[in-house]
């Protein structure tokens, strides 16, 4: 913007001769809310994902009314323009209220509008908004033609709404409690395209009757300029839960290290198993049971079956095309390559880039991940799709124990996505059902490794001696996971390779998924960044021997 439109939009006045429901037509707002009042906003919010990156400017893509009679709110599509040539899209849906006690939170500008002053505020605060959404969604009608469409499932069964509440946890996007009932997901980070959180919760719990994800009960998609469906937000029921696996895989953990000193294990003589072999409950020896319990174990297990119907319901569609099975093809080995050798790159240059920034494990580690990129690059180009038979479905694509509730004795699967740094369309790409196996696999190993870098000045061992049992148990785990998911799947005839296919799957999605973590932990929480270079270089040193 030239210097002199900039002094003309900073002396515009935050009074507006508009009428609210035609104040985003008058051109003098939009540019003063664009760019004096949002670039400030958006960048402070939770949710806003280019912290990295230095903002250019913001353009409103496009918006639109939510309503219900008089009432007018608008959603913004706002296209966020970096410094680095790139742009990416949020939503934010705005209302004007004039009693400021509706506005005590998230205010983002004091206004006054044909005469009448109050304050634009994020509309997820304003309950109003949150009710009319609540009953767009509830009397939204089959085959909707406007251009914000809204759905509703047989999962909702409340007609009138009673009361909503912010989800209030540590997330990406914006969740609602609603009648103590139901979730409803407002997706920030927009795609031109269906969401896939959307999509794969329609067909895992709507099309296929998979129960351990939350039932899908509404949504609302905008039909964009170009004719798009673009995803808005997602409401499912409310799951009863005790949290999510990753801190019950922490708190039994904690255990599970303190039980070597108080049962007075010698680690020197625990029993090994061999990576990725599958186990019964039966192979375990008695010492690893003595000293991690059961009870652990038949956890696994169930997780395993949880993740293994999931995929078993995903691989079972025939003609849906964006569901139905594929196989492993030329176009997908390009594809898969060239996309994990630009990511390998970007590492390799956020690593060399903060090399300074690292010490003690961490540098050594980062050291020889340098020393050994050629090796590690040549396992990503080492995939060849003639010699795999298995097939390739729609996954979860971001699993990992955080994504999973704990409910009792039982699991529920969340948040379809896909993974942050993809593209929408990539996430969409069908892909061997063991990458998910390999997340998760790899959500282990952080566990494990999590509880020695932070814990283990509590338990009476050397770090090498907590590696040690800390790798044995992670081979455990692995094989009871494999052996419940592996027979699960045989028995419902879904292809995911032969034994040594298998093994080289999970060890390329494993070095594929580590990767991708070392530049997640670099750029939100460097001092995390020495797990996925265990991880690395243990997947690299693995398949050496
Ligand atoms: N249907 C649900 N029932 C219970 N808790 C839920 C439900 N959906 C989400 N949550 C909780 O909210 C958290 C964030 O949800 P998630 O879908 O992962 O959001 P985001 O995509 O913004 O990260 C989850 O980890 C979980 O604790
Ligand atoms: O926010 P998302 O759930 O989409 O995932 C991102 O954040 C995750 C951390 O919250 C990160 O997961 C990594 O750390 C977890 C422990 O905190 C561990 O269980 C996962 O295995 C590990 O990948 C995830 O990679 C990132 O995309």
């Amino acid at each position: 913007m030239s210097e002199k439109n900039k002094k003309q939009v900073e002396q515009a006045p935050s009074v507006f001769d508009s009428a609210w429901e035609n104040l985003l037509e008058n051109e003098n707002f939009i540019e003063y809310f664009l760019c004096d009042v949002l670039e400030d906003y958006v960048t402070k919010q939770r949710w806003y994902g280019g912290k990295s990156s230095k903002l250019k400017y913001i353009e409103l893509a496009e918006y639109f009314r939510i309503q219900q009679h008089e009432e007018v709110y608008y959603g913004l599509l706002l296209e966020v323009n970096f410094e680095e040539a790139f742009y990416q899209h949020y939503f934010l849906p705005i209302a004007f209220v004039s009693d400021e006690n509706f506005a005590e939170k998230d205010r983002i500008l004091p206004v006054s509008i044909n005469g009448q002053d109050g304050f634009i505020i994020d509309a997820l605060n304003l309950e109003a908004f949150r009710k009319l959404v609540f009953e767009r969604i509830v009397t939204a009608v089959p085959n909707d033609k406007t251009r914000v469409r809204y759905h509703n499932s047989v999962h909702l069964t409340d007609k009138e709404y009673r009361s909503s509440r912010f989800m209030g946890m540590e997330q990406s996007n914006t969740s609602i409690i609603i009648n103590d009932k139901y979730v409803i997901k407002f997706f920030r980070r927009i795609y031109s395209d269906t969401n896939p959180d959307y999509e794969m919760s329609c067909f895992l719990s709507e099309i296929k009757g998979y129960k351990n994800t939350p039932p899908y009960c509404g949504s609302i998609n905008i039909v964009d300029i170009e004719g798009i469906m673009v995803t808005i937000a997602l409401m499912q029921e409310l799951v009863e839960n005790q949290g999510d696996a990753w801190e019950y895989m922490l708190k039994e953990l904690k255990m599970v290290f303190g039980n070597l000193a108080a049962k007075r294990i010698n680690i020197d003589k625990l029993p090994g198993t061999q990576m990725f072999k599958s186990l019964e409950i039966n192979d375990v020896p008695p010492q690893i049971i003595d000293w991690v319990g059961l009870n652990l174990f038949l956890k696994l297990q169930t997780l395993a079956t949880r993740t293994a119907e999931m995929h078993i319901a995903l691989g079972s569609e025939f003609s849906d095309t964006a569901f139905t099975p594929a196989h492993f093809n030329g176009d997908y080995e390009v594809w898969l390559k060239n996309r994990l050798l630009y990511q390998f790159q970007n590492r390799l240059n956020i690593v060399e880039n903060n090399i300074s920034r690292l010490e003690g494990r961490s540098l050594d580690l980062a050291e020889k991940f340098l020393e050994q990129k050629n090796d590690i690059r040549q396992r990503f180009v080492r995939f060849d799709w003639t010699k795999l038979k298995g097939e390739r479905i729609r996954i979860h694509g971001d699993y990992h124990l955080g994504q999973v509730l704990v409910q009792g004795d039982d699991f529920y699967l969340l948040d379809f996505e896909g993974e942050p740094e993809s593209t929408i369309r990539d996430r969409k790409v069908k892909q061997p059902p063991l990458k998910d196996v390999a997340g998760i696999f790899r959500s282990f190993h952080y566990a494990i490794y999590a509880t020695i870098f932070n814990s283990g000045k509590d338990y009476p061992f050397s770090q090498d001696a907590l590696f040690k049992a800390g790798e044995i148990l992670y081979r455990y785990f692995i094989g009871v996971f494999m052996g419940r998911y592996v027979s699960l799947i045989q028995e419902h005839n879904l292809n995911i390779g032969y034994t040594q296919e298998r093994i080289f799957i999970l060890r390329y999605c494993m070095l594929e998924k580590a990767v991708y973590e070392l530049g997640y932990e670099m750029n939100s929480r460097p001092q995390w960044a020495v797990i996925p270079l265990e991880g690395i270089m243990s997947i690299i040193n693995e398949t050496n021997n």
